[in-house]
């Protein structure tokens, strides 16, 4: 009885106490876990950009101070060379006594008369008109080629159905985005819109069903693309692409900064034959030295400015670069990494492209759409009025502090100095 009765003590009341410790302990350990697993969940898509930027202000202690330089300067609508060099040499440590900002000041209202052709980047304006005047703006903007490409649309059959692009291809302009997206579309698993869409940066407004209105439908496991080069230059683009997908996957071409720079002149020139020549445009006064970095044909070659407010959203491991230059000389080369990147079979290789010595460039001998062999359009491969070669130079000068910075972030050397000694 006795011994009943303290057992019965044992199991009434210790074991309660330590049931419920026990219950208490499991409690708290889950809440914590739980806790922990929410806040990492929160923190994941900028973690790997946090390490980066740490990494950046160790290394590089006074980046953000130059990048401070950088975009007071380029807000006050003039850029001297001199500025850069004073900046970069101040990231060595060196120091400089010119105070140029100053001397830029007193020099910035001598071409006023230039200012109409000087656009300002990442527009924002509204399209007049219905739903479909990004086709209307499209058009008269973009070149023959995409203008064919724009009506011919995507013309395999339509099954399936119409997705968010999984990836984007936002930059830069003439770079060679669109010998790359047309690389990708021969690709069975890609499916891309022929048309800038510009919903990043002017078509926002109109919203997520609009924009995946616009794109072709897809098969399970077919990927969905678009590109809109002035993304890349686009403030608010970064932040509107992670909020419709985090893991979106982003493509730029880049191609060294003064050619592009004479690309898109030539552009604009073709055009506009009446716009100042290259060389008025390119500085604010010639004889200082002192360059318009406000000329959106040259801010747009600043990459590294630009790769920044990226990679605020993204970590690197969800940019893939894509070497202008090589996606000329070697288009089978750069299409193996794309298709690496994008998760793809590589189908796309050299079985695809030509020489073309008359155009000069690599062609698809089939297309997805024909079975005939097909170069880009005559807007694509202009030939490029001549440039003194001792604006080229200054201009090389002038990327050369930014393009090392983007070699350093982006981890791959694309070789631009080297052009500059041929
Ligand atoms: N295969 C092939 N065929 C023709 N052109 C090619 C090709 N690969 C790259 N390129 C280069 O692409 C440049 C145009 O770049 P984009 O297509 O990005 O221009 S745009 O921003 O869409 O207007 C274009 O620039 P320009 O030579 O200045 O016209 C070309 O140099």
């Amino acid at each position: 009885m006795a011994f009943w009765s303290s057992t019965s003590v044992f199991t009434s009341k210790v074991p309660r106490k330590i049931l419920f410790m026990f219950t208490l302990s499991i409690s708290v350990t889950y809440l914590f876990y739980s806790l922990m697993s929410c806040y990492n969940s929160l923190q994941f898509p900028l973690q790997e950009n946090y390490v980066y930027q740490a990494r950046l202000v160790t290394e590089e202690t006074t980046f953000v101070a130059f990048r401070e330089k950088l975009y007071s300067a380029t807000s006050q609508g003039y850029f001297g060379e001199d500025l850069v060099e004073r900046t970069a040499t101040e990231q060595t440590g060196a120091g400089y006594a010119v105070s140029t900002v100053d001397q830029l000041d007193n020099v910035a209202s001598e071409q006023r008369a230039t200012e109409w052709v000087r656009t300002q980047l990442a527009p924002t304006e509204m399209i007049a008109g219905g739903q479909n005047a990004v086709f209307e703006r499209e058009h008269q903007e973009s070149s023959t080629t995409d203008d064919e490409l724009s009506r011919r649309g995507n013309s395999t059959p339509d099954y399936g159905e119409k997705k968010l692009p999984q990836a984007i291809i936002i930059g830069v302009k003439k770079g060679g985005t669109r010998a790359l997206l047309e690389a990708l579309r021969v690709h069975p698993d890609v499916r891309a819109v022929g048309v800038e869409p510009h919903f990043f940066d002017r078509n926002y407004e109109k919203g997520l069903d609009w924009y995946r209105d616009l794109m072709p439908s897809t098969l399970e496991g077919q990927i969905t693309m678009e590109k809109t080069p002035s993304y890349f230059v686009t403030n608010d683009a970064p932040k509107r692409i992670h909020s419709m997908a985090r893991d979106t996957k982003l493509i730029i071409v880049v191609r060294n900064p003064v050619t592009r720079a004479i690309s898109d002149y030539t552009q604009t020139l073709s055009k506009r034959p009446e716009i100042p020549t290259f060389e008025v445009l390119a500085f604010k006064n010639r004889t200082l030295g002192l360059i318009d970095a406000s000329w959106s044909a040259l801010r747009i070659g600043i990459y590294a400015l630009h790769l920044e407010s990226w990679m605020q959203y993204f970590p690197l491991s969800q940019i893939h670069f894509v070497s202008g230059e090589r996606l000329i000389v070697d288009p089978a080369g750069e299409m193996a990494k794309v298709q690496d990147f994008l998760g793809l079979k590589r189908i796309v290789t050299d079985k695809h492209f030509y020489f073309n010595k008359t155009k000069g460039f690599p062609c698809l001998k089939k297309p997805e759409d024909s079975s005939a062999p097909r170069c880009l359009g005559k807007s694509k491969g202009r030939t490029h009025p001549k440039i003194d070669p001792d604006v080229i130079r200054r201009l090389h000068k002038f990327y050369k502090p930014f393009n090392m910075m983007f070699y350093q972030m982006t981890g791959q050397n694309f070789q631009w100095e080297q052009e500059e000694n041929q």
